[in-house]
């Protein structure tokens, strides 16, 4: 028998060799091509054990916290996963989806890959597969790798649907594909889209969306903030390329939609922990332009490839807040790209591009 596997009498048929399989040999399956999208996660559920283990999971990311283990492991144990999972878990149930009952960043994931997946079919047929998982929580990335190798992918085209490099971020989810990887015996081959934030096809699309969400305003904003989540400053001195990545975009945008500086600010939001986080800070520049007597106020966040907690809660209830109860009149959160046409077409031209060579 081990002679005569070496024979082309015995080689499978999905190889090349049109001769039937000897009864023992495993089940041969190729030939297609994965696309796994590839965004943070979200709790299961908005109670405290959901959302606990969720914060659990994302705080215990070497890549989101690079702090001492010895220093972490009390702090994260003992206070945050003993008060955080309450009051986040309010805010998660304020933007909820009941009707699915997940967070809005597991619908808009979905609807993403769905749409993107339509407008390919018709061109590449069964040939390429598409799925969607969450660096942190369900559907998690190992199981999604699984189901498409299942499915006969051997070549994985991986899409963080991060716009801007972050190693808490793009890196940490490549990581977790990679993990999944070193326990397979027949890998396939991995290809990974790279930061998308100064592809023309982004900025056209964040550029349209902007003008038709500020052209349903009934004000025109006097300040537009262009907010990106934050990361502690010590990662950009460390060499993390994620403050010039969004200060790209920023500059890109702007240019695009002939905007001044004065006008559209870039700030970055979510601060946590006592460290300094790029600044300037969201909700500080918020509040100073409030104190110092702007009228109206509008909030784009083109980092964020669907709207979340970051988006929804923080900026369109916390920062509205700060702004009107501050003084301010008119606010606007203009919403993100989403499973938009223009957001669509983004990640479109993108995944194309990449797949050149292997479609
Ligand atoms: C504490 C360190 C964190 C770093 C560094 C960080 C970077 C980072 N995060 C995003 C995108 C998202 N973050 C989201 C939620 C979120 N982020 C952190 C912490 C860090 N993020 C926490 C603890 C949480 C959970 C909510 C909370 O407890 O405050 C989300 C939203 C997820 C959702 O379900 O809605 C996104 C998206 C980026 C782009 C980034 C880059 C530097
Ligand atoms: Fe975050
Ligand atoms: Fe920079």
């Amino acid at each position: 028998m081990r002679e005569r596997a070496m024979t082309s009498e015995t080689l499978p048929v999905a190889a090349g060799y049109a001769v039937p399989l000897p009864a023992d040999h495993p089940p041969i399956r190729n030939g297609r091509i994965g696309v796994l999208m590839m965004n943070l996660g979200t709790p299961e559920g908005t109670s405290y054990w959901p959302m606990r283990a969720y914060l659990r999971e994302f705080l215990s990311d070497r890549r989101v916290i690079e702090t001492s283990r010895w220093l972490w492991w009390p702090l994260l144990n003992l206070v945050i996963l003993t008060t955080r999972p309450g009051r986040k878990g309010k805010d998660y149930a304020s933007i909820w989806n009941k009707e699915r009952d997940e967070g809005p960043l597991k619908t808009i994931t979905r609807s993403q890959t769905e749409q993107l997946a339509a407008r390919l079919a018709p061109e590449l047929g069964d040939r390429v597969v598409f799925d969607w998982a969450m660096r942190y929580g369900l559907p998690d990335v190992k199981s999604r790798l699984e189901a498409l190798l299942a499915q006969g992918c051997d070549r994985i085209l991986m899409v963080p649907l991060y716009p801007q490099y972050a190693a808490p971020t793009s890196a940490t989810a490549c990581d977790q594909a990679f993990r999944a990887l070193m326990t397979m015996r027949w890998q396939p081959a991995v290809r990974v889209v790279p930061p998308y934030h100064d592809d023309p096809a982004y900025i056209k699309a964040l550029a349209a969306s902007m003008r038709a969400s500020l052209a349903k305003l009934d004000f025109e904003p006097e300040v537009i903030l262009c907010s990106f989540h934050g990361m502690p400053k010590e990662y950009l001195l460390k060499g993390d390329p994620y403050h010039c990545h969004c200060a790209k975009t920023w500059r890109l945008l702007r240019e695009e939609l002939g905007f001044s500086r004065e006008r559209f600010r870039l700030t970055f939001q979510s601060r946590f922990g006592p460290d300094e986080w790029l600044q300037p800070y969201t909700d500080e520049t918020v509040k100073a332009l409030a104190a110092s007597g702007t009228k109206s106020l509008a909030i784009v966040a083109p980092g964020f490839s669907a709207d979340c907690l970051e988006t929804l809660e923080e900026l369109d209830v916390e920062n509205r807040e700060f702004f009107m109860h501050g003084g301010g009149e008119k606010f606007a959160y203009l919403p993100c790209l989403n499973d938009s046409v223009e957001g669509v077409d983004a990640i479109e031209a993108v995944v194309r591009r990449e797949l050149m060579g292997w479609v």
